[in-house]
């Protein structure tokens, strides 16, 4: 999917939500658990339910490689799911891969063209030669890892080299790389004061933002110094919208959830014209 396709579904939905998939066997409903895919029936309830207000879902991949073969196959049965029904729906592959050029070819493969997937997250932290052979892989997007929203981004991200944090340095550099029109970036909603100083850098880029709702960053701040003119945003939330329920009207009440932050989006986009 194109990023201008993307886009277009933004301002109809007007939404930049992704919902993610981290669907994990012990925190879905219990009545689930006598079905022949439990974790592809519990998505597929979400992603009926909530796809109205989401323009994106991210499949966490740990999740599912958790549960070994069943896992890679409710992983496999989502993503088909999803681009047989919704084909409108950006979909991420949460991976975060990145390895030697030829192995991350395979992984490219395995996610952007097997699975078919829109996107798969990657760390940058093996440079250029490991993150190329995703970004060669035409219509598709390679979200690259800058400030993400854990405490531990403290250890290296924000760490300053020549007088430059490391995260900066990753977005700058990975600009000069073949083929960085197709490049994304993550930054945690719990660092929104630095959105302001990372649009300088990347005023076009779409950035995926998790850390709202379970993890405490605020929408609002995430808006207020992210989006750019072209909206740019992606925001995810996890654990607040799919596990808002364990009861079995959960479906019911993740679109409840979704809701609520799909009309906060719609609030902050129609500031963009004003
Ligand atoms: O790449 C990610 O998606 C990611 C990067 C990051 O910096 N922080 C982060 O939480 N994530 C992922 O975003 C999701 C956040 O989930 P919730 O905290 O439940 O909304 C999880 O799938 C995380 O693995």
């Amino acid at each position: 999917m194109t990023t201008q396709a993307l886009l277009e579904q933004i301002h109809k939905k007007k939404s930049f939500l992704c919902i993610g998939l981290d669907t994990d066997l012990e925190k879905i409903p219990t009545y689930l658990l006598s079905e022949e895919d439990p974790m592809f029936a519990f998505n597929k309830e979400i992603i009926d339910a909530t796809h109205h207000f989401a323009v994106a879902y991210k499949i966490n991949t740990a999740f599912y490689e958790a549960q070994g073969r069943k896992g890679w196959k409710a992983l496999n049965k989502t993503i088909e799911y999803l681009n047989a029904e919704y084909p409108e729906i950006f979909t991420i592959a949460d991976a975060k891969r990145g390895d030697i050029g030829n192995t991350s070819a395979m992984y490219a493969k395995a996610f952007l063209q097997e699975m078919a997937f829109d996107s798969v997250t990657v760390a940058p932290y093996m440079g250029k030669d490991s993150v190329e052979p995703f970004l060669a892989i035409r219509d598709k997007h390679t979200i690259l890892l800058a400030l993400t929203s854990n405490e531990g981004a403290f250890d290296f991200q924000t760490l300053k080299t020549d007088g430059v944090e490391l995260y900066k340095k990753v977005i700058e550099t990975s600009k000069t790389w073949e083929n960085s029109e197709r490049l994304m970036y993550v930054v945690g909603a719990t660092k929104a004061e630095h959105l302001a100083e990372i649009r300088k850098l990347i005023p076009d880029s779409f950035l995926l933002v998790p850390g709202v709702g379970a993890q405490g960053g605020s929408l609002e701040d995430v808006c207020k110094y992210g989006m750019g003119k072209n909206v740019g945003l992606l925001v995810n939330s996890s654990r607040g919208i799919i596990y808002a329920s364990e009861t079995s009207n959960f479906a019911e009440i993740a679109a409840a959830k979704a809701e609520v932050m799909q009309r906060e989006m719609a609030a902050q986009l129609s500031k963009l014209h004003q």
